[in-house]
């Protein structure tokens, strides 16, 4: 509705240009967010159960894996994010407890533009021990956040004169 009134000031209104910068600026993102969501398989629907929590994944498929395996697991959703957005799965607390696997790239990015209709969300497994998982269930959480801002790379001789003193220099307690 807002890039409508926009666009109509922009073309009758003399100072449309001025009007059109400030109706640029309003926030019109929907609220609260969406966010689509193809399933991939016939699987449990996620469900955001309040402000500030992370929202479980599940995975799609029985699968069985030996100490030491790896495996994609297919995490049954594919989803397309609000613009400007990325996603991050991270395990729950409780998934090497319950599963014994970590996830091998530790804190994943599904970027926004990962959002076809193959595109199927996985969890990066690796087993620490025999292991057996179950489609459904709930291996790890995500949540949505701004993407990074342009930034510029810029190669330079030297930092801040000050350095803090390496790694571990603050000491232990
Ligand atoms: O835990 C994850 C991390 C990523 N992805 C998907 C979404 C993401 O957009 C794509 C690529 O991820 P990333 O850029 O981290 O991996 P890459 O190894 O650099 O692959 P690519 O060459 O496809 O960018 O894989 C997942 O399904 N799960």
């Amino acid at each position: 509705m807002l890039s409508k009134l926009h666009e109509a000031i922009e073309t009758t209104s003399e100072s449309g240009y001025r009007l059109g910068t400030y109706f640029s600026q309003v926030d019109t993102k929907p609220n609260p967010l969406q966010i689509k969501v193809k399933y991939f398989a016939d699987i449990e629907p996620i469900q955001k159960i309040s402000k500030g929590d992370w929202i479980d994944l599940r995975s799609a498929t029985d699968i069985e894996l030996k100490q030491g395996e790896y495996a994609l697991i297919p995490l049954g959703v594919g989803m397309k994010l609000p613009e400007g957005y990325e996603a991050n799965p991270v395990p729950r607390s409780s998934t090497y407890k319950n599963f014994g696997i970590i996830q091998t790239n530790h804190f994943g990015v599904i970027d926004n533009s990962y959002s076809g209709n193959e595109d199927q969300w996985h969890f990066p497994a690796l087993a620490m021990r025999d292991t057996v998982i179950k489609k459904n269930d709930r291996i790890c959480q995500f949540r949505i956040q701004e993407v990074m801002p342009e930034v510029e790379i810029v190669t330079v001789e030297n930092l801040d004169a000050v350095s803090r003193g390496g790694i571990g220099s603050t000491g232990k307690a």
